[in-house]
């Protein structure tokens, strides 16, 4: 994916990151165009649209430049980004790799230590995996697959989380309760959702994304269900 900056998109020390008038492309194919975006410590930005939209293609670039900032980000991506060999313990483990060296990393994967274990078992308590530690994420159903991919990134920590439709793969009570509890521990929230009522719940702010654009970033409080209902409008 590549960026062009038309403005400049200087970040505001109230903010955490800023896009200004950038286009968003892969190759030749252009996805996202005018884009102005901004995220702000606090706040809870949740991305609708139609399937093919730029929801990911966005939420990716925000991480890809808080990441190259230096931000610690916890991410959930929509394809989950799991080892499906090993098992979830290595798995939520590899949420943490780069705050210790090479050497504690490869025998905790190896032999893992006890306090590790305990360390762990925390997020997989908070997901509803708690006993299932050794267990193979290629052996796991989508929905739990999903809920490793979570356990990771509230193992991870931090104060930002962006979700990539993080709980499209449960149901719709197990889905409030799992965003719940990353809202609880995530200061700053970007997710994609498809559930609206979900997104209203959680969100301070609703960005929606229909041809090639943003179409409305407003807080959440005063987005209708006409402005939501136009993005979903077939073509
Ligand atoms: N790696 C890629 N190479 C080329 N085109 C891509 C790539 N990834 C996504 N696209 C295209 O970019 C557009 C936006 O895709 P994106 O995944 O951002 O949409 P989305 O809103 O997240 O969709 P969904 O809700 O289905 O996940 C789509 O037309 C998609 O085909």
């Amino acid at each position: 994916m590549s960026t062009d900056t038309a403005m400049s998109g200087v970040t505001q020390p109230h903010e955490t990151l800023r896009f200004s008038g950038e286009t968003f492309s892969y190759g030749r194919k252009v996805v996202l165009v005018d884009v102005d975006f901004s995220l702000r410590p606090g706040e809870r930005v949740v991305l609708l649209g139609r399937s093919g939209a730029g929801k990911s293609t966005l939420l990716n670039a925000v991480y890809k430049k808080l990441a190259e900032g230096g931000a610690r980000v916890s991410l959930v991506p929509q394809e989950h980004g799991l080892v499906p060999q090993l098992s979830i313990f290595h798995n939520v483990y590899m949420g943490r790799l780069d705050d210790r060296g090479a050497v504690y990393n490869l025998a905790n994967l190896v032999w893992p230590m006890g306090s590790e274990r305990r360390r762990v078992a925390e997020p997989l308590k908070i997901v509803g995996l708690d006993g299932l530690e050794r267990q193979s994420v290629e052996s796991l159903s989508g929905g739990q697959k999903q809920r490793t991919a979570l356990a990771r990134a509230i193992h991870r920590g931090g104060s930002m989380l962006i979700g990539d439709e993080p709980v499209s793969a449960v149901d719709v009570q197990q889905a409030a309760g799992l965003i719940g509890e990353v809202a609880r521990r995530f200061d700053t929230l970007l997710l994609a959702l498809h559930d609206v009522e979900l997104a209203r719940s959680v969100a301070t702010r609703i960005v929606g994304i229909a041809d090639g654009r943003i179409t409305f970033d407003r807080s959440t409080d005063v987005v209708s269900d006409e402005d939501i209902d136009v993005l979903y409008r077939g073509r």
